[in-house]
């Protein structure tokens, strides 16, 4: 007993690495990404924001605590109040319109993703839902950390993705990114092995989704 988050990307350490240093993530990081498979990867992830945001609505249901009922309140309140709205800005920069947005087909691999993590939650309890959203929070996360320290990332103007990897790079990401692993960390100390294993499954299936999620992107898949 006694685990804690990097335990869990350590069980599965192949498929971690695969969706941290996905082709995708490369290609954001030396800005040669095909603009064409990034703005689809930005529609499809306006979608995928709504359905995280009904996670959140999600957790806030499974709370038993206050500060469980909070955190998922505040969690809610940044997706819709923070990450949507600079999502939208930023989709216009790309010649894409909210009302387009509003109207978008949902891939099968942002269907897969977001309904995986919100039957999930249904069926289990709080730290189900957060394992199979930690992939996102805590990987996008690591990924700004990774791309930062590989030496073909480009910064600045040079790169068209830089103000993507910015985003994620941000005190307020990183800093939620920390309270994410604060008390992933510590709820995983108190589970019993049968019960690691379980929430190891719901990481490596979430994880396997994200890598869809980038290959999607680049296939610009529907
Ligand atoms: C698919 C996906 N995973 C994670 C994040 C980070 O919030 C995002 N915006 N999109």
């Amino acid at each position: 007993m006694g685990y804690c988050f990097s335990d869990l990307t350590a069980a599965c350490q192949d498929d971690w690495r695969a969706y941290i240093e996905h082709d995708f993530v490369r290609a954001l990081g030396d800005g040669t990404l095909d603009q064409g498979a990034f703005r689809h990867y930005l529609q499809q992830d306006y979608l995928f924001l709504i359905h995280f945001a009904r996670a959140y609505a999600l957790a806030a249901y499974k709370s038993r605590t206050l500060a469980d009922l909070r955190q998922a309140h505040e969690g809610l309140r940044a997706i819709l109040d923070v990450e949507l709205g600079l999502h939208v800005d930023y989709c216009r920069d790309w010649g894409i319109a909210e009302t387009d947005l509003a109207a978008l087909p949902e891939a099968r691999a942002t269907l897969a993703y977001t309904r995986y993590v919100l039957d999930t939650g249904h069926r289990g309890d709080l730290l189900d839902l957060h394992v199979a959203l930690a992939p996102c929070l805590v990987g996008y996360g690591e990924i700004a950390g990774w791309l930062k320290a590989q030496p073909f990332t480009v910064r600045g103007g040079a790169n068209p993705y830089d103000a993507w990897i910015a985003m994620y790079e941000s005190d307020d990401f990183q800093a939620a990114m920390g309270a994410e692993l604060e008390w992933l960390d510590a709820r995983l100390a108190e589970v019993t092995p049968r019960r690691f294993n379980e929430l190891v499954e719901v990481f490596r299936y979430a994880t396997r989704l994200e890598i869809d999620f980038w290959q999607m992107g680049l296939d610009r898949a529907d």
